[in-house]
């Protein structure tokens, strides 16, 4: 169930069904339905319910889901936008199944109604609403503002982009969204999640078959997409097996972030942690830490000796370092010598712009390496790091900003944020939903490419390394909760992983 549907993957889908025997009313049958039974469950029978529908097949959805409330007990009114005639196909059908009155939508009226089914547009939204539409939404946002109107959207909110989490315009606030078969980009992606409520998924008559047929690209970041790449320490093993992360240390006034990164590798498993210390800040790292090391390393040819020795085999670089040259020099180092590679912050900046030692040779160091390289940007950070490159910045939405910040730059970008999202060179992208705005403070980003690093040491992927890194850091801020600092991630982990590892993240 982790797959998730573009709204041209979600067509392909209803036709594979259909192909395969489900007439395409039977799916409308069994939406509704599921539209319906949701509802059911948010109100008593007997109340008033307001069914919305447009002009497609959500609108199909509505009419099947009112026939079905009115002959639960509800008393339904149900609104219709455009001409009942107008109606095609599958819709056409479930208009004739409804006995009830069609009402044009702006005679829309909520006045007592505790229910709202949203059918006015799904995966077929194509420009912004305006008109009877628009009006409509604005009034019932506004009711449930002031009412206990309870309202339930077929398919995605409606004026939400299914592909971009967008609002067109303007959008329903759903308390419930009932989807089909598998969960869209814009139930993930803001501000689309924030409009959704809960959202549930009905299957529809669509088979995991014709999902796994149609080899989606895009997941939501759940442990079952990376879970069985996750290394688990072997009963004969030592430190060593499990590998030796370094975390390069800024100067005397910034030593802290690369702290944060090395006591989260720590945590999330690496076997052995050093940090990597300029000299002038050597004795503040040393008095700092316990079972993390530390070793005077001067500039890149400093790191070129360390790494010299093959055991360090991944790296954290950018928490606290500063920008230039000196932080381009040692990204270089360690890409050189094919180590694993978190490039986060202060080295991402480095390498903003297009002229020389900008992106494209960040690119080249990502390309010439064989060990995995991972960009962890916030949106600023990106938005310096490829603002050169329309076809990045441009992207209709922030998955396809990273897929193709991805694609362009050779490296997984972990492009972060409240719906962050992990895409790979090959195109394969996660969404992750489980952070909490609890993260939303200092020094959580350090420990974020921490995490992962820690991860790579062990051996992970890249692309599973990373999501798995912003999963356990979502995982451990919700188990702190309010009043979460960053220092406190790593030690929320042991419960994390044991739950993880014993329970599958139950
Ligand atoms: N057989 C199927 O394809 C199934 C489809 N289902 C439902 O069908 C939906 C998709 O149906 P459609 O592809 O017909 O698309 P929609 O029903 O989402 O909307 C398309 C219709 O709205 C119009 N429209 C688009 N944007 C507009 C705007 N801004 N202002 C005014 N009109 C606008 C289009 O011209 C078209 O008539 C799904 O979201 C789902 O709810 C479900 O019933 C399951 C089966
Ligand atoms: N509202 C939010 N909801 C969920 N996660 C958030 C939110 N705001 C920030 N985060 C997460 O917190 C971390 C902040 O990282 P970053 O911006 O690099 O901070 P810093 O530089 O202080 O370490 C990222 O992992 C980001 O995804
Ligand atoms: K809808």
């Amino acid at each position: 169930m982790y797959e998730i549907l573009t709204n041209a993957a979600a067509r392909q889908a209803d036709q594979r069904a259909i192909a395969g025997g489900i007439p395409g009313w039977e799916l409308m049958e069994r939406a509704g339905r599921a539209v319906a039974h949701r509802a059911a469950e948010c109100a008593p029978k007997g109340q008033r319910v307001a069914v919305v529908c447009g002009p497609g097949n959500n609108g199909g959805d509505g009419f099947v889901a009112a026939r079905i409330l009115d002959e639960e007990g509800y008393r339904v009114a149900l609104y219709l936008l455009g001409p009942v005639e107008a109606l095609r196909g599958d819709a056409a059908w479930a208009a004739g199944q409804w006995k009830g009155k069609v009402n044009p939508l702006a005679a829309l009226d909520l006045t007592s109604a505790a229910l709202v089914i949203d059918a006015l547009f799904g995966t077929g939204l194509s420009r912004d609403l305006d008109g009877d539409a628009a009006a409509a939404i604005v009034a019932i946002n506004a009711a449930k503002t002031h009412t206990k109107l309870h309202v339930v959207s077929a398919d995605i909110p409606s004026g939400i982009d299914g592909d971009s989490g967008a609002v067109r315009g303007v959008a329903i606030m759903a308390d419930e969204t009932v989807t089909f078969a598998r969960r869209k980009p814009g139930h993930l992606l803001l501000p689309g999640r924030l409009n959704c409520g809960t959202v549930t998924v009905a299957a529809i008559g669509i088979s995991d078959e014709i999902i796994t047929g149609l080899a989606l690209p895009y997941a939501v970041n759940a442990p079952g997409v990376w879970l069985r790449a996750y290394r688990r320490p072997e009963a004969a093993g030592n430190k060593y097996g499990r590998g030796h992360a370094v975390a390069v240390s800024g100067g005397l006034a910034a030593t802290g972030a690369a702290r944060l990164a090395a006591r989260a590798a720590l945590r999330v498993g690496a076997g052995l942690v050093t940090v990597a210390s300029p000299p002038a800040a050597l004795a503040v790292n040393a008095a700092h830490l316990t079972a993390i090391m530390v070793r005077s390393v001067d500039g890149p040819d400093g790191l070129k000796a360390l790494l010299g020795d093959a055991r360090f085999n991944a790296l954290v670089i950018g928490p606290g370092a500063g920008v230039g040259e000196a932080t381009r020099g040692l990204i270089a180092v360690a890409s050189e010598a094919g180590r694993a590679l978190v490039v986060d912050a202060d080295g991402l900046t480095s390498f903003a712009g297009d002229g020389p030692g900008g992106l494209p040779a960040l690119s080249a160091l990502v390309r010439a390496n064989a060990a995995p390289t991972i960009l962890t940007p916030h949106e600023g950070e990106f938005s310096r790091l490829f603002k050169n490159i329309p076809e990045i910045i441009e992207a209709p939405s922030k998955l396809l900003r990273a897929v193709a910040a991805a694609q362009h730059s050779g490296a997984v970008v972990v492009l972060k944020g409240a719906d962050t999202v992990i895409a790979a060179p090959d195109g394969r992208a996660f969404i992750n939903d489980n952070g909490t705005p609890w993260l939303a403070t200092a020094g959580t980003g350090d420990v974020l490419a921490g995490f992962i690093t820690g991860l790579l040491a062990q051996g992970m992927p890249g692309h599973e390394a990373a999501a798995a890194g912003v999963w356990l850091h979502g995982a451990a801020a919700r188990a702190l909760g309010p009043g979460l600092i960053a220092e406190d991630l790593p030690e929320a982990l042991p419960g994390v992983l044991k739950r993880l590892l014993e329970h599958g993240g139950r």
